[in-house]
């Protein structure tokens, strides 16, 4: 296992001029020894670039990727040990199960009693001990894609497994299951494990910290419940969360809070930063007063909708939207009627330039 320091930044094309050149713009960052990341954003962020300048499937345009302190830039992947998972799977088909999840160990003239036992742990910890004698062939494509698992895992002496959308093929139910499965696993083998990902569930079920990215930037790294709670980056905030965080403009001069043009009292005891801002609070923070208090602003709810384990409240705040999740059983305010939000409170996050500062 290795830590892994990136001081880089990317660009397909040569002679990058403007930020939109780069697919990473500069950055530094590093992976710990033995723990489990995803690197998380939609689609075009730049997530398989980090992942491939990792494995050394693509040299950076620029800086330097050190393992355990040695720079392996320009190494090739197998020079570097790393082991990848990919989205289809990537088996031999005419392989039984077992032989599949041994082959990275024959090729590493491991002896044959240990890859007997690790290829039993492996099985043992994919539950596909009963098919170890079965051909790959007459497998469904999630257990294909199980083997594929099995077979980045295998070796305990890789510098890391890195897994790019692992889960697409397999069925939502068994995607439940192996996100689970993956966080069990890391935690027996403590192998540094990288995984990427577009789907935040996936991510802050498998993690122990997470990579936000997006137009070519890592804005936030961190646990899941640091990315509810304090998102660094307003895009943090919109895109965790279902739905993600609300969003409000602010502006503070000399102590005197004003949101969208209504003047707000700020509560005892909370700080606010000065200038303009953006207020954030969370829809499962955002609490309905039926009258006006210190930190609340005036809004008009517009639609109730009962969610199975929540209800969405959207309220009309001075022309913008604000979603309140409710639990199922709360007391739900009338379409049409007048409320009082509680925008300010200890989870309001203050952000200048998209940046939170408060
Ligand atoms: N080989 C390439 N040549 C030129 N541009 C590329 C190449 N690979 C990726 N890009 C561009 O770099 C940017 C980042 O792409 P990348 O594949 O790393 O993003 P991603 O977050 O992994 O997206 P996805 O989830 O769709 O795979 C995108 O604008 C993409 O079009």
């Amino acid at each position: 296992m290795a830590q892994i320091e990136l001081d880089l930044a990317h660009a397909y094309t040569p002679n990058p001029q403007l930020e939109t050149d780069y697919a990473l713009m500069p950055l530094k960052m590093t992976f710990r020894d033995g723990g489990a990341y995803a690197l998380l954003g939609p689609s075009g962020c730049g997530k398989t670039t980090m992942l491939n300048i990792m494995s050394g499937l693509v040299v950076p345009s620029q800086g330097t990727v050190k393992f355990d302190g040695v720079d392996v830039t320009r190494s090739s992947p197998q020079a570097r040990n790393i082991a990848q998972v990919f989205q289809f799977p990537v088996i031999y088909d005419t392989m039984t199960v077992a032989q599949n999840l041994a082959f990275p160990l024959k090729n590493r003239q491991v002896p044959a009693d240990q890859i007997r036992q690790r290829v039993g742990q492996i099985a043992e910890m994919l539950d596909m001990s009963h098919q170890l004698d079965m051909r790959a062939a007459g497998l469904s494509a999630d257990q294909k894609q199980k083997i594929s698992l099995g077979r980045g895992l295998v070796r305990s002496d890789v510098s890391a497994v890195l897994f790019d959308e692992p889960l697409t093929v397999i069925d939502p139910h068994l995607k439940w299951q192996l996100r689970r499965k993956l966080k069990q696993i890391h935690h027996e083998l403590k192998l540094t494990l990288i995984y990427v990902t577009h789907d935040q569930v996936e991510a802050l079920t498998f993690a122990e910290e997470v990579v936000v990215m997006t137009r070519g930037k890592a804005v936030q790294v961190g646990s899941a419940e640091a990315l509810f709670e304090r998102p660094a980056h307003t895009f943090v905030g919109h895109f965790i969360g279902s739905p993600g965080m609300n969003f409000l403009p602010a502006q503070a001069v000399g102590g005197e809070l004003s949101l969208q043009g209504q003047a707000v009292q700020v509560p005892q005891g909370l700080a606010v930063p000065e200038g303009d801002l953006k207020l954030g609070i969370r829809p499962e923070y955002l609490a309905v007063s039926e009258v006006a208090e210190a930190g609340t602003l005036a809004a008009v709810v517009r639609q109730v909708q009962d969610v199975g384990t929540y209800q969405m409240v959207t309220c009309d705040a001075v022309g913008v939207l604000l979603k309140v999740r409710l639990a199922p059983q709360t007391q739900a305010p009338q379409v049409g009627a007048q409320v009082f939000l509680r925008v300010l409170g200890p989870h309001t996050c203050f952000y200048k330039n998209e940046e939170l500062v408060a």
